[in-house]
């Protein structure tokens, strides 16, 4: 087994593997209803593993209960800026491969950044330009997937070997094997550069590692400027600004649940192999301390303002419920903006006051359109929030 993966990447989902988090994937099959569940039996000739560019090579799982289970390499090299390989199961391979069918857009890639050696965290990405609140900056897609369950069930020396390969037949096997590596447990360079750059992404239901060779040189900060939000037609990552960045400013994303104290970001952050310098961590105590209060104070108030809806006091809620707005952007907590305005607009609605609960509906879905959440506000996107408060969700 690859022991030193052993129950790590689970371990981390309190980490920057949240931060992602991928839909199921469209079922989508080029040869019909039912996708081709191809592997290394399956050949000789390149039509027999199309629309894979190369002959898919597996490792069985030498888990008792699990003897059948095999992983996989797929590649199509020929798929976005570098290729596309994925180590997974045949099952989870045919029923992604709708992937392959998406062209990748690479219109933002080193327009508006531009990667740089960051003073104590090696490369980090800068702003060429100023970019304004909400804008996408880059746009980047997996070159590398991983199924999580690859480095439990398998041997070591196999499968450090088949992460090889896998990296091997990209085009660009360097935009994978030049990131960054900074982790003390890794016992091969491949498992190195996953722990220190992968994220937690789904596919086919199953838990996977991706790596993003470009955004991967993003660093992190507990208060950062920019934020990611995964693609899952395409398994890509487009990245956005949480708030103006200036021109030369170092762009910045968490890798961490945003909003947790600092010991908690620091406890998280050694499990990642690095002391954060950030710039909120680099602060005086006092700035710290303060923000740690804003932080607590607004997880107060976020559960207060449930507990006084639950509680039949509409008004009461509406009051905290605004405390906690006004509270929210000195934190830089923009993914809780929606979730203020929906409580406005579910208190309104309890009062019986249907014009209000409409703008605050309207406003909280403006947000999440606005931060790039969901593509559009479309019609009917408020009835499904009015039965949601039926329903009591
Ligand atoms: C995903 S990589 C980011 C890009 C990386 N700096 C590089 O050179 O490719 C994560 C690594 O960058 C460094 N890093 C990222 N954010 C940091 C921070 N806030 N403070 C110190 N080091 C950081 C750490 O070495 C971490 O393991």
């Amino acid at each position: 087994m690859l022991d030193v993966w052993e129950g790590r990447m689970e371990g981390e989902e309190d980490g920057r593997l949240l931060l992602l988090s991928l839909s199921h994937l469209p079922g989508y099959s080029p040869f019909g209803e039912c996708p081709l569940v191809i592997d290394d039996s399956t050949g000789p000739h390149p039509t027999d593993w199309s629309p894979w560019t190369h002959r898919p090579k597996c490792l069985y799982s030498r888990e008792i209960s699990e003897p059948d289970k095999r992983f996989c390499v797929f590649t199509n090299s020929r798929h976005g800026p570098r290729g596309l390989t994925i180590v997974t199961t045949p099952e989870s391979a045919a029923d992604s491969i709708a992937i392959l069918n998406e062209l990748a857009n690479v219109t933002t890639r080193g327009l508006s950044y531009k990667i740089i050696d960051i003073p104590g965290k090696g490369k980090g990405v800068v702003a060429t330009r100023h970019i304004s609140r909400y804008e996408e900056l880059m746009v980047d897609y997996a070159a590398l997937a991983v199924d999580i369950s690859f480095t439990t069930l398998v041997p070591a020396r196999d499968g450090y070997r088949l992460l090889q390969l896998a990296t091997k037949q990209l085009s660009d096997p360097d935009s994978v094997l030049n990131l960054g590596q900074s982790n003390a447990f890794a016992a091969d360079v491949i498992e190195n550069v996953l722990r220190t750059n992968a994220f937690h992404t789904i596919l086919s239901g199953a838990p996977h590692m991706a790596l993003y060779p470009e955004v991967s040189r993003i660093n992190h900060a507990c208060k950062p400027n920019a934020y990611t939000r995964f693609i899952p037609q395409s398994l890509g990552v487009s990245v956005a600004a949480s708030r103006d960045i200036k021109l030369g400013e170092e762009i910045t994303i968490s890798y961490l649940t945003v909003g947790e104290t600092s010991d908690v970001r620091q406890r998280s952050l050694r499990q990642w192999g690095f002391e954060c310098s950030c710039d909120l961590c680099s602060s005086s105590a006092a700035e710290v301390a303060a923000s740690d209060a804003r932080r607590r104070q607004i997880d107060m108030l976020r559960h207060q303002a449930v507990q006084a809806f639950t509680d039949g006091k509409p008004y009461q809620a509406l009051r905290i419920t605004r405390q906690v707005l006004n509270l929210l952007p000195l934190e830089g907590l923009f993914p809780l903006y929606s979730e203020q305005y929906e409580n406005i607009a579910r208190v309104y609605w309890m009062l019986r006051d249907r014009e209000k609960a409409e703008k605050y509906a309207r406003i909280s879905l403006d947000v999440l359109a606005e931060q790039g959440y969901i593509s559009r506000v479309r019609p009917g996107d408020v009835e499904i929030m009015w039965n949601k408060f039926v329903e009591g969700g």
